[in-house]
């Protein structure tokens, strides 16, 4: 489905982890600092501010992301409609903050990105490679934006 010189992350394990929203790479976003984008993101989803906070300070983004899967706590009822650009913005700024995965993006030229998630037709390309890839779409939105600046 790909072509051939397509470019899949997902592990930190793995070449080009850097573009994972996992990566050690915090962004400053509404005034405080977030471990990595995936905090962020996963914050995002509640208005209790305390939850947030407990987010925010989770050590890794994995324990981030356990805590924004839970169903205990409300999610935002417009959470649907503005995910896509709460990633949008938090990616722009990871990549806008950090020289290395920046210069890393530049460096990928006209090629597909790839979330190789295969647990998400979302954000990845799911199980069967045919997800939407979200975030490789957004990552390559944002590789563009850095071109033109
Ligand atoms: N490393 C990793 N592990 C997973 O299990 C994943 N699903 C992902 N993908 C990332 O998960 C975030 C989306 O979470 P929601 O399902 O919307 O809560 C997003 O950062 C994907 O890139 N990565």
């Amino acid at each position: 489905m790909y072509p051939a010189d397509t470019i899949y992350f997902y592990a930190q394990t793995d070449d080009w982890s850097e573009f994972s929203n996992f990566a050690p790479y915090g962004v400053a976003m509404d005034d405080v600092w977030w471990r990595t984008v995936e905090h962020y993101f996963q914050a995002q989803k509640f208005h209790d501010a305390d939850y947030r906070e407990r987010i925010r300070v989770a050590n890794k983004p994995k324990d981030a992301k356990a805590l924004g899967m839970t169903r205990q706590i409300p999610l935002r009822d417009d959470w649907e409609a503005i995910k896509d650009g709460v990633m949008l913005d938090a990616v722009r700024v990871k990549f806008r903050t950090h020289e290395a995965p920046r210069e890393l993006l530049l460096s990928t030229g006209e090629s597909m990105i790839v979330e190789n998630a295969p647990m998400d037709s979302y954000w990845g390309c799911g199980p069967d490679g045919n997800g939407l890839n979200k975030l490789g779409r957004i990552l390559m939105q944002v590789r563009d934006e850095l071109r033109r600046d």
